[in-house]
Parts: structure tokens; sequence; C-alpha cells
């Protein structure tokens, strides 16, 4: 394992960090445009490995789609081989095995997919195995396990016989992603109705379209939290826009009150520092993926905050609850189950010196932790692992002044 090792940094000047392009709509515009099969202009695509792996699997078509440890590959994948009838084996690592897909499949299946499990029911591996003619144009769908499968049918909802509509039902996790997959479609001509718990496509064409994929506001956190631990400091942010696709432009507003103030600029956005006024709680159900970043934020700062919506965590590409509370624990900050799936982060009183994170296969728990720079030194097990949405991480550290010792 390549592992790397940080020395204590909590002064910054004025830092300009570039970012990646968001992975989530990078995968998104991708099957939009295999399922035009038009003349999009699509640019910024993402360097990260999920995006990568999507690229390669849609050029190469190999009759089996190995999608590595990317969740949205795998689910959008998955609708698209079965609805389009295409013969394909679906697998990936030993935890993309052990994330569950049952809901999907049930779902395809429903519309008239044939679909089987190669090994456990419920978990990939899977094979497509041909979509003759449309069973149903309704179909009831769980909300609360992943809004991925939801995403991953509606993009192929426009080019199904009878257009599709789903009923989501039970409590709707990650909302905000299902209106990115259709804010993006939008943007291709398709016209949608989500009305309550009702979403609705009718039959129609995508329409040929030029689409310039967004900075990433999910690997922007890991910044907002480095200045947020920082004694001075300012950064400037490219590619992020005020009206974001993305629901993690949440960490403007989580982070104003942790200390980072936000103001939009042409190209970008410049983060300052400014008073604490306390997260007191916050809902995590629409940005799971800005948990990690937040908890080791106010574990470092010594904010003391109540968590919730974070159910969705313990099926990502490792339990990050129990990843976050092992290692916060090697710094003396906890986070801590209550009643009702309410969470309570103990910030840390006493940070060692030389605190060595294990990151789980997990881009997240590396990234979350850095920040870890601005009170102690820190090594990070395994430094590769931020290669699944943010290749150039440690680069871009370098251009903060965070260099390996
Ligand atoms: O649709 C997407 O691009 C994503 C949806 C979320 O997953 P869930 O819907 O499983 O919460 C998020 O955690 C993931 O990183 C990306
Ligand atoms: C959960 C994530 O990704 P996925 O589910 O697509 O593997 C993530 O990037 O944090």
């Amino acid at each position: 394992m390549n592992n790397i090792t940080l020395p204590v940094k909590n002064h910054f000047g004025e830092v300009t960090i570039p970012l990646p392009s968001s992975k989530s709509e990078s995968n998104r515009v991708l099957i939009v445009d295999a399922l035009t099969e038009g003349q999009n202009q699509i640019s910024n695509l993402a360097e990260a490995r999920d995006t990568q792996t999507m690229i390669r699997l849609l050029a190469e078509d190999p009759e089996t789609l190995d999608v590595l440890d990317a969740g949205t590959t795998m689910r959008f994948l998955t609708a698209y081989a079965a609805l389009t009838n295409r013969r394909k084996t679906l697998t990936g690592t030993p935890r993309m095995c052990e994330r569950p897909i049952g809901i999907l499949v049930d779902a395809l299946r429903a519309i008239g997919a044939k679909i089987e499990y190669k090994g456990k029911e419920g978990y990939p591996p899977m094979e497509t195995l041909g979509f003759e003619k449309q069973l149903t144009n309704k179909v009831q769908i769980r909300g609360d396990v992943s809004s991925q499968y939801i995403s991953a049918l509606l993009m192929n909802a426009p080019l199904l016989p009878e257009g599709l509509t789903l009923e989501l039902t039970g409590k709707i996790g990650s909302k905000t992603y299902i209106t990115m997959t259709l804010e993006l479609m939008k943007q291709f001509g398709i016209a949608y109705s989500f009305e309550g718990n009702t979403i609705s496509i009718a039959p129609q064409s995508y329409k040929n379209t030029s689409f310039a994929v967004e900075s990433d506001w999910s690997g922007a956190s890991y910044w907002f939290s480095l200045l947020a631990c920082a004694d001075e400091g300012s950064f400037f942010l490219k590619g992020l826009k005020e009206n974001s696709l993305q629901g993690d432009s949440k960490i403007v507003e989580i982070m104003d009150k942790l200390g980072v103030q936000s103001e939009f600029k042409d190209d970008g956005i410049l983060l300052t520092k400014k008073a604490i006024t306390g997260l007191g709680s916050y809902d995590f159900t629409h940005c799971p993926d800005l948990a990690q970043t937040v908890a080791v934020t106010c574990a470092l700062i010594g904010q003391k905050s109540q968590f919730t919506g974070l159910e969705s965590l313990r099926i990502k590409e490792t339990d990050r609850i129990y990843a976050l509370q092992q290692e916060l624990a090697k710094f003396n900050a906890k986070l801590e189950e209550g009643e009702n799936g309410a969470f309570t982060v103990i910030p840390s009183t006493d940070i060692p010196a030389n605190v060595t994170i294990e990151t789980y296969d997990d881009h997240r728990m590396g990234m979350a932790f850095m920040p870890l720079v601005t009170k102690t030194s820190v090594t990070l097990l395994d430094k590769e692992v931020v290669n699944k949405s943010y290749p150039s991480f440690w680069k871009h550290c370098v251009l903060a002044g965070i260099e390996a010792q």
C-alpha cells in the first residue's frame, strides 16, 4: 500500500484550486449520450476513475461490464443494458458485490427486462438477458435505499415505448441527485413531471446538445473543511457555479456556520475565514457525501453537532459510520449514535502528535481526514484511494503547500 505522510500546516496564503469535474454529472451525461447515439458536444468529463470506467465500458462494449467500485456506473449501466436489450454480465469489486441492487432489478423486471443473479440474490454480479416487450409503465420503487436506482431508470424512460411513471415509496433519500438527473435530461430536451412522490416521463427523443460538466462540489468540500480548520488563508475554487445541478453545493450553507465565507465570482468561488456561529443540527439525507467532511471539520474545530439522515452511509464504499467512528477515535473525537438515527459529533480536546488514518477503500475517508494537517502530522494509509473521484487531490494539496514528507 502506498501511504502519504503530511506535516502540520495551518497557515495558508491565497491558494487557487482548479478542482476536478463532477463524476455524478459526467456519468449521467455519458449514459444520455449513449442513448441518443447522437452528435452531442460534451466537455469537461471527470478524470474520476468511476467516469473513466464508464467511458471505457461504453466504448469497448465488452461482454462483462466490470465497474470496479463505482456505484453509479453499476446502477446506470445495469438499467441501460437491461432496457436497451443488451446481453451483459455486470460485476465489480468484492465491496460492490455487497452493495444492494435488488430494488433496481425488481423494477427492471417489472418493466419487462430479463435479469439473472449470478451469485447472491439482490446483489451483483448479474446478467441482463434481453428486453422484448414493455410489461408496464407504472412502477413503485423504494426511495430510501439509493437514489441511483431511480436515476438509472429515469434516464432510459423517454426511450421506452410507453414511457415510465415511478411512484417513490417511503422516505426519499438523496433527492437532489434525482433532481440532478431530471434537470440534466431537461437540458437534452426531455420534459418530465415530478409531483409529490410521482415522476412521469412520456415517450420522447433526446435532442443533441452541448453540455459542459461543472466542477465537483463534493470534491470542493475538502477545501472548505481545510480552511475551516486552518488559522488563516483564502482559497479560490475554480469552475463552481451558484446555480448548480449538484446538491453538495449545500456545503456553502454548512460551512458558513463553521467559519467559511463564500463569494461567487465569474469563474469560481472565493473562500475566506469568518466567525463560527455553530452548525447545531444538520440533516444529511440529501447530501450524504458531505457527512464525512463535516464530521471531521466539527471534530477538529471544537463544534459539538447533531447529524441526522446518515442511513445510506452504511452501504457506500464502506460502512462510513463505522469507519468514521474508528478513525475519529484516533484523535479522541467521537461520532456517538443516539436515538432515531441521530448522531452527535463530540469534538476532540486532545489531538495526539502523528495520527495514522485508515481509509477503508473509501476515497472520502482519505480526503475528509486530510484537514487533520492543520493540527498534527498525519499519515493516510493508501494515497491512491482518492482516484475514485479525485485523482489530482494530492497534486492540489501541493498547490496549497501541503507536501508529503
Ligand atoms: O447519483 C449519484 O451520482 C450519486 C448519488 C448518491 O448515492 P445514493 O443515492 O446511493 O445516496 C451519492 O452518495 C453518490 O456519491 C452519487
Ligand atoms: C457513494 C459514492 O459513490 P458511488 O455510490 O457512486 O460508488 C461516493 O462517491 O461517495
